[in-house]
């Protein structure tokens, strides 16, 4: 195609293709979990290889405990926001508690909802059962992309017993390599790994040929992922061992804030420049 003299080459679109190229070529993919609009503009022009819209945003937006109360509708609200913001990542969308794991009938509907108004490129399900990994094969023979999501799989916190790193010791994690080859035989894209060990993440990153995309899981996987309001400092509570904060926007926003406070009380907001 020919190009506009003078601007730079427009980035390639990423795929669910350009996801598998990467593992073979040894690129790590970078992915980021973004809500909206804004965020997941700010993303796409920084680079991302994928966009997720996480059920996380039961944390970050709408200051929950868990993501177990997050509905199929909010999940299509954010996703259709931070599509209309994403031009070059591969959008994929959360799928949410309860809407996937009854039949594989409603999965498919819910899904295939989901894709339709949210026009997402993919959708992520949690869990590595024989019967999530058929779900799956359902949804990829429907003709819609499937993330896996095994390891600390926050849908099932309850059932877990709380936020801790899963598949410690070698029975759990050749259950967990034996959950990622299932996956992989059903037709899943790519799988995230949640707090794992390091040299298990390693070990499934191995034993699979799809990518593996790590929180909380080591070097040792095809890529990495993090909450955006995370790494930008925006969630100055949260301070799990795994995560690296490449901003300090929670402060910068009370700053922010406080000097706006303070010029309106002494009237110095708004100058003559700011009147009509
Ligand atoms: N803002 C945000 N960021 C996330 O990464 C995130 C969410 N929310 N909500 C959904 C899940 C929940 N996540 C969590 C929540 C807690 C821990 C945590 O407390 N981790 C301990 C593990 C302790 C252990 O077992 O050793 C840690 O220190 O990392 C980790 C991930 C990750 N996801
Ligand atoms: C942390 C990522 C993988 C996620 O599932 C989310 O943001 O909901
Ligand atoms: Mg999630």
């Amino acid at each position: 195609m020919s190009q506009a003299a003078g601007s730079a080459p427009a980035p390639k679109k990423v795929t669910v293709r350009s996801f598998a190229q990467a593992k073979e070529r040894r690129e790590p993919l970078v992915m980021v979990a973004a809500y909206d609009a804004l965020f997941a503009r700010l993303s796409d022009e920084g680079g991302v290889d994928a966009i997720l819209v996480g059920d996380s945003l039961g944390n970050v937006v709408a200051g929950l405990d868990t993501t177990v109360p997050v509905t199929l509708d909010q999940m299509i609200y954010h996703g259709a926001a931070a599509r209309r913001g994403t031009t070059r990542a591969l959008l994929v969308v959360d799928m949410p508690f309860l809407t996937y794991q009854v039949t594989t009938e409603r999965a498919l509907l819910n899904c295939g909802r989901v894709m339709q108004e949210t026009r997402c490129d993919a959708l992520k399900l949690e869990g590595g059962s024989p019967e999530m990994a058929e779900t799956i094969r359902a949804l990829v023979r429907a003709g819609m992309p499937v993330m896996g999501h095994l390891g600390f799989t926050p849908q099932s916190v309850h059932t877990l017993g709380g936020f801790r790193v899963q598949a410690r010791g070698d029975d759990a994690a050749r259950q967990l390599v034996d959950d990622a080859r299932r996956l992989e035989d059903a037709g899943a894209f790519s799988i995230v790994l949640e707090l794992v060990p390091a040299d298990v993440a390693a070990r499934v990153t191995e034993a699979v040929s799809i990518p593996t995309i790590g929180i909380g899981a080591g070097l040792g996987c095809d890529g990495q992922v993090l909450v955006l309001a995370d790494l930008l400092g925006l969630t100055d509570a949260f301070t799990p061992k795994f995560l690296k904060r490449y901003g300090t926007m929670a402060a910068d926003t009370r700053d922010a804030v406080r000097r706006f406070a303070t010029e309106v009380r002494a009237r110095a907001y708004p100058g003559d420049e700011h009147a009509f």
